[in-house]
């Protein structure tokens, strides 16, 4: 399978699998993630999906270029139909973390922009190299990494094609974590089960209001979470919380 999922402890751990190929994406690879994210968005015992790369070389280095398809429509029926074909898929309040284990390159390094968090191998190499091969970051490269890392750095990763290292990318913010790369999976394996262990509604809510919020202005920002606080407010969920809470006990939390 060019795409493996592994749910377990509602953690979905999605893996690219083609070691052989940098974990580029072919047209299998795209059809399998998007029926997995399709799964992750709808599965109620899915709370948080890890994505990464098998292998210690890569986690994605974008378009199989060898494999990619010519067209067999004019562009304005895909874009009309269903914009681009990856990222609308990711799109769902279920964090995602990636777990970047070697070079994001390209399309991989968008797919890493569009999860919610990002911890990575000291190994990792992070590159938007569209234009190197007369293309463009356009899943969401232009507009995602410079609100991601300083200006500066943004334009001269996506202007140049060059790479920026682990190091640099935790120095900038494009990432949380460096670890070694024995360490990553049980690194991704630890914030992951953290994240299953809270309650799901309350999750969901906190990352529509930090992804919607960040395109407000502060005041509508605040407003609209203490809405999202208030539909959280009656959840069944969150009078176990408290009610664990003052009995000393780990909630049960049902995602209701
Ligand atoms: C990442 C590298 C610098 C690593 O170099 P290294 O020397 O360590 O390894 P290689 O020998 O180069 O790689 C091993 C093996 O993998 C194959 N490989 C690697 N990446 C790709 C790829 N993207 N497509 C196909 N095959 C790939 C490589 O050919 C080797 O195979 P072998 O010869 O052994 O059979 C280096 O690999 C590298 O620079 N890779 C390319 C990175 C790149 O340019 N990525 C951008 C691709 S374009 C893109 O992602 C786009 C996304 C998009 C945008 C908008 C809408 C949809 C998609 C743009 C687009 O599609 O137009």
């Amino acid at each position: 399978m060019p795409v493996t999922l592994e749910v377990k402890n509602h953690v979905a751990y999605v893996t690219l699998n083609r070691p052989e190929a940098m974990n580029s994406l072919d047209p299998e690879s795209i059809a399998d993630l998007a029926e997995i994210w399709a799964r992750v968005r709808t599965d109620p015992d899915i709370r948080v999906a890890v994505l990464t790369g098998a292998g210690e070389k890569s986690f994605c280095t974008g378009t199989d270029m060898k494999k990619a398809p010519p067209p067999t429509e004019c562009m304005a029926a895909t874009y009309l139909r269903e914009g681009q074909p990856l990222l609308p898929h990711m799109k769902m309040w279920k964090p995602i973390i990636a777990a970047i284990n070697g070079y994001a390159v390209g399309g991989g390094l968008e797919i890493a922009l569009a999860c919610d968090m990002r911890i990575a191998s000291s190994n990792a190499k992070f590159g938007l190299t569209e234009v190197k091969v007369a293309s463009l970051a356009g899943l969401n490269g232009t507009q995602a990494l410079p609100r991601a890392v300083p200006q500066a750095v943004a334009m001269k990763m996506l202007l140049t094609g060059e790479m920026i290292s682990a190091e640099e990318a935790l120095r900038y913010g494009l990432v949380s974590d460096v670890v070694e790369p024995s360490a990553l999976a049980d690194l991704a394996r630890t914030y992951a089960e953290k994240i299953a262990s809270a309650a799901p509604l309350s999750v969901q809510a906190t990352k529509q209001a930090a992804v919607l919020g960040k395109d407000m202005p502060l005041e509508h920002g605040i407003l609209y979470s203490h809405l999202l606080w208030g539909v959280l407010r009656d959840t069944e969920d969150r009078k176990e919380g408290f009610k664990a809470f003052g009995e000393r006990r780990t909630p049960e939390f049902r995602g209701a």
